[in-house]
């Protein structure tokens, strides 16, 4: 049931389908929650996330609701990483017609904190990593199968050394990544990721990609 509503939110079009946008070579649509990010971060395969330093936007309240964030901290414990804030969310609709795909990429290091947490749902897709390595250049992929409603926790060796891609599917997959901004590690002071987007300069927020969910109201506004 939670899987269906989850789904059916983010299908084609669907209520939310209009925000997202198609990532070019790969054919998925995608949709973004949490942190800004620049515009010239997108469409490379290397590294996938960049961000801007101001408020974060808000989760999707399905996510909130079903308390997934929660969820997955629990099932991470002892991942080693003590700041699991989960507070950048990408969904990946993968159409199997549409012939939707991810290449081969690490996710970035060093604006996004250790473990990466996915979320499969709708279909089972395969998973494959490989070692850039110059002495295993030539080897095969490692190739794991994610069942449908299954999560995975990326950290250690699947994070920081291999890269990881999904190949074409033939079934409509959707996937939900959820990572922690680094903040301490980012360039940004405090005072920058307390912004307000209403205070970015326009030059710099026409530059942006902005999440589909604004921040929440600070418990301040609601004393007026
Ligand atoms: O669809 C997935 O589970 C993987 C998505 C992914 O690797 C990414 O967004 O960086
Ligand atoms: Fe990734």
């Amino acid at each position: 049931e939670a899987e269906a509503a989850l789904v059916d939110y983010w299908r084609p079009n669907g209520p939310v389908f209009r925000e997202g946008c198609n990532e070019q070579h790969t054919n998925r649509r995608f949709f973004h929650y949490g942190p800004i990010l620049p515009r010239q971060s997108f469409g490379t395969t290397r590294s996938t996330l960049n961000v801007l330093p101001a408020r974060l936007g808000s989760m999707p309240s399905a996510v909130e609701e079903l308390q997934l964030r929660q969820r997955i901290r629990k099932e991470a414990e002892g991942l080693g990483d003590s700041h699991l804030d989960l507070d950048q969310l990408y969904v990946n609709y993968y159409s199997a017609a549409a012939k939707g795909r991810i290449g081969f990429h690490h996710d970035h290091v060093g604006t996004m904190r250790g473990v990466v947490a996915g979320l499969s749902l709708k279909s089972h897709c395969d998973f494959e990593l490989r070692a850039l390595d110059a002495e295993l250049c030539g080897q095969p992929t490692v190739s794991l199968r994610l069942p449908a409603r299954s999560l995975y926790l990326m950290s250690g060796l699947s994070r920081y050394h291999l890269q990881h891609g999904i190949p074409l599917h033939s079934a409509d997959r959707l996937s939900m990544t959820f990572r922690s901004v680094d903040k301490a590690g980012s360039s940004g002071s405090r005072r920058q990721w307390a912004r307000e987007w209403s205070s970015l300069p326009p030059a710099e927020a026409a530059k942006c990609r902005w999440p589909l969910l604004p921040p929440e109201q600070q418990a301040d506004d609601c004393k007026h």
